[in-house]
């Protein structure tokens, strides 16, 4: 369970993320969403400590995670994998290596240094891709590959931390309807399988109505809706986006998944061999 205790984070005078206490049993899928600037990413990256908080305490189980140094702060960054909107993958580098990279933490320094990777590992990595049924990209360099393939590496590369939660930082903001739907019925699916936490920040609605089982709504760095998604009336999307309900723009409510673009390659059909 992540428990966050009046979590505050400042940048100068200026409170992004204002005391914020949410309680997330593990195994759940959620979605953040809110205005651009609302503080989604800020809170997402104090969970796994890319950004430090300001004020109040971040708990998992019995971890104080708000205070871990060292070691102990790259194991919780291990058990905490995140993915980005513009997928953070190494372009040059082949697709396995790429998703192989996702077992430095566990790793010592000196195989590290060496550089090497076991049968093992490998096999994890094409098993990894094969969940994200993209195995046959394996040996391709990753900057060749659609942003939808791209993410769903990233994706492949997180699984390899053998993560207890996994955060996604905008996930599908840069991909068309067809490749968001692939990469969020990914997340879906890693969550209900494999029963790990997933906390996503979502520009829109329909997406985290479709996705996820709770909805944090944030406006000004603070949450001001905290429920299921089909009580994410009206009223609450006012508070949230701050507008009048009727000015809602498409754009906010709407990413058309679902709505295939026309029959890209992308899909989730048979899988060739690993090469
Ligand atoms: N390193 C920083 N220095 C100063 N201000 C920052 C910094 N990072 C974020 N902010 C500010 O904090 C506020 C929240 O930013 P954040 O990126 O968390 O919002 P967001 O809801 O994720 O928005 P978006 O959807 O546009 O990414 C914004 O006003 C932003 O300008």
């Amino acid at each position: 369970m992540l428990k966050l205790e009046n979590v505050t984070r400042r940048f100068g005078d200026f409170a992004a993320v204002d005391n914020v206490t949410v309680t997330i049993p593990q195994g759940q899928m959620v979605g953040v969403i809110g205005r651009s600037g609302a503080g989604k990413s800020t809170l997402l990256r104090m969970l796994n400590r890319l950004i430090d908080p300001s004020g109040g305490v971040i708990r998992f189980n019995e971890v104080q995670v708000s205070s871990l140094q060292g070691a102990e702060l790259r194991r919780w960054q291990r058990d905490c994998a995140m993915i980005f909107q513009q997928f953070n993958l190494v372009p040059r580098l082949n697709v396995l290596t790429n998703v192989l990279l996702g077992r430095l933490n566990h790793r010592s320094t000196m195989l590290n240094l060496v550089g090497s990777w076991s049968r093992e590992e490998r096999a994890m990595g094409i098993m990894a891709l094969e969940r994200l049924g993209i195995a046959q990209t394996a040996l391709q360099r990753a900057g060749t590959l659609s942003g939808g393939q791209q993410q769903r590496v990233a994706i492949a590369r997180a699984l390899m931390q053998q993560p207890k939660m996994l955060l996604a930082d905008e996930p599908i903001a840069s991909l068309d309807p067809l490749n968001a739907q692939i990469v969020m019925d990914s997340l879906k699916s890693i969550n209900r399988e494999e029963g790990i936490t997933v906390v996503t920040n979502l520009h829109t609605l329909d997406t985290a109505r479709t996705y996820c089982e709770r909805v944090i709504g944030m406006a000004a760095g603070r949450v001001v809706f905290d429920g299921p998604a089909n009580e994410l009336t009206r009223d609450a999307v006012r508070m949230i986006y701050g507008a009048d309900g009727d000015e809602l723009s498409e754009e906010i409510t709407s990413t058309s998944l679902g709505q295939p673009d026309g029959g890209r390659e992308e899909s989730l059909g048979p899988l060739e061999p690993a090469a």
